[in-house]
């Protein structure tokens, strides 16, 4: 599996460092309030617990699933896979998400969720890759702000391989060009 990695782009130790800031900034931010975190599967599920262990105030989670990617490719179209079990009307929402790409998943959520009558949506993401972005959105929280290379690990999959590597790397061109 590592030999498919080109680079490690943050380890293990550089994303738990960043990771106690974000969360940090947080905790600051909704020490008196109780805000519906929302985690979008399956990529953003690592980068969310590692989180939610750091996040010190009152919450609640939810989980939603959405898809758009068809191996390295984005297919330009959201699918809402497995929707939320609470109601985000009047909530305080933290949505959070492994990477910023397109920007097409997140812009989607964050109109679902005020259009359901979330009383505030930020954005969580651990990458931002904003040399590929496609629509207007930008990360409220970001980790790094990364190259345009396809990432693999700490979540983030090529056809659903890699995502349990600890750390953040580039995949190798020839594991997934034609
Ligand atoms: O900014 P975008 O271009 O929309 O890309 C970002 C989304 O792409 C990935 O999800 P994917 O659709 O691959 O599903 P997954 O999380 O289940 O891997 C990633 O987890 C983000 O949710
Ligand atoms: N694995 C992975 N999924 C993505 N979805 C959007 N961008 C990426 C990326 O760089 N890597």
């Amino acid at each position: 599996m590592n030999n498919d990695i080109k680079e490690v782009l943050y380890s293990e130790e550089q994303i738990d460092h960043r990771l106690d800031e974000l969360a940090g900034v947080l905790t600051a931010k909704y020490q008196d309030k109780n805000p519906l975190v929302v985690s979008v599967l399956t990529g953003a599920m690592i980068f969310t617990s590692d989180m939610l262990k750091r996040l010190n105030f009152k919450l609640n989670v939810d989980l939603v699933d959405v898809s758009s990617y068809d191996g390295a490719d984005s297919t330009g179209q959201v699918k809402l896979v497995s929707d939320l079990k609470s109601d985000v009307n009047g909530r305080d929402v933290i949505i959070m998400e492994d990477i910023i790409d397109t920007g097409r998943t997140l812009k989607y959520l964050v109109q679902l969720f005020k259009d359901r009558g979330a009383k505030s949506v930020v954005t969580c993401a651990m990458l931002d890759k904003p040399d590929r972005r496609e629509v207007e959105i930008e990360g409220d929280y970001v980790g790094f702000t990364t190259p345009n290379e396809f990432l693999v690990g700490y979540g983030l999959d090529y056809n659903n391989l890699y995502r349990n590597l600890p750390y953040v790397g580039i995949l190798k061109r020839a594991v997934y060009a034609n």
